[in-house]
């Protein structure tokens, strides 16, 4: 495509922004709310709702308070959510072995809501860090973090995921090799209609931070996560990773974190045009909510403004802390332009 343009007076583009109707006409990307996924964080309890320092507005819930979330989400028309659980750290052992026990937190929290609220997707995320006494997304030996043993780990984990009625596995460990693994065992187990949104390009990000708190990571990580996240300095080594995880069974890829890599969620759209999301993570929204909180600048707009940029870049959807202020703006009947 080559856009052309007459000379100014016969071009002006001013004519096209005059009015909001000739603005609505012109623009080119939409944000729906079924571009969402909200991210959620479970803690242990009952009637819970936790604040989170580091993330002003969002709290770990019980249980039951997630599953009135989901009820909520699915009222809003937010098509999926995504558990993340906050582990009695008396439960962390070197072999994760909470992470596939069907009882654990994140797998009561799937099967209570799909029992409450069966529309609404449920995402998991697959990684040992919430059950792991070092932090890590993976089984640690002499301080390597292991990989081969570490998919065998996940995959145990994706089937009881699964079996809880999980419709969504979220891979976020970046161990090579797990889509494959997952994706053969889901068949073979018998879960074919099960989805895989690969964390695919993860970048090892200081943007992590404030989620780290909220699942009480922060203190137990031990070094930092270098030798499987991506280097921020790589863009082509993203495009490997996308097609190498497509080529072994995701249904869908992720860039994460996202607004700092809006030009690798374009590459991956354009390279490849798998269905592609972005997560912004939780620095991301602890940088606009903050700043709002403060009144350096207007949070409402600069949170709609944020899920617009993830649109034009390329993305399908956007895992995102505003899933639900997102839906209420836009059934409000958000004006962009
Ligand atoms: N498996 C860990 C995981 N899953 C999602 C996030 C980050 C999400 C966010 O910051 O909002 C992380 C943190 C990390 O890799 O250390």
């Amino acid at each position: 495509m080559r856009p052309i343009a007459a000379p100014t007076p016969m071009t002006r583009f001013r004519r096209m922004r005059r009015t909001p109707a000739l603005r609505a006409l012109a623009q080119e990307t939409v944000v729906s709310v079924g571009d969402l996924i909200w991210p959620v964080f479970v803690r242990d309890g009952v009637n819970l709702r936790e604040p989170i320092a580091s993330m002003p507005g969002v709290e770990r819930l019980s249980v039951d308070q997630v599953v009135k979330a989901a009820e909520e989400a699915a009222g809003l028309g937010i098509p999926a959510i995504c558990l993340f659980p906050y582990t009695d750290p008396s439960l962390k052992t070197e072999a994760c072995e909470e992470a596939w026990n069907p009882d654990n937190l994140a797998n009561r929290a799937i099967r209570a809501i799909k029992a409450a609220v069966p529309e609404i997707a449920v995402m998991t995320d697959v990684a040992l860090d919430p059950y792991n006494a070092n932090g890590h997304d993976g089984l640690v030996r002499d301080g390597v973090i292991l990989n081969d043993e570490t998919v065998e780990a996940l995959v145990r984990m994706t089937l009881v995921q699964a079996d809880c009625g999980a419709d969504i596995i979220g891979p976020s460990d970046m161990m090579d090799g797990r889509i494959g693994a997952m994706r053969q065992a889901l068949e073979s187990a018998g879960h074919s209609d099960v989805a895989i949104l690969s964390y695919a390009a993860k970048y090892a990000s200081a943007f992590y931070g404030p989620f780290r708190d909220a699942v009480g990571a922060s203190g137990a990580l031990k070094g930092d996560k270098k030798t499987y996240q991506m280097n921020p300095a790589n863009g082509d080594e993203a495009l490997r990773l996308v097609e190498r995880d497509l080529r072994e069974g995701a249904d869908m890829v992720m860039v994460k974190p996202g607004m700092p890599y809006l030009d690798i969620c374009r590459r991956v759209k354009d390279a490849f045009g798998a269905p592609t999301y972005a997560y912004q993570v939780s620095g991301e929204y602890a940088m606009i909510k903050g700043a709002a909180d403060r009144g350096w600048i207007d949070g409402d707009k600069a949170m709609m403004e944020s899920l617009m940029c993830f649109k034009r870049a390329g993305c399908d959807g956007v895992l995102t802390y505003f899933a639900p202020a997102v839906a209420r703006k836009l059934r409000a009947g958000w004006v962009w332009g």
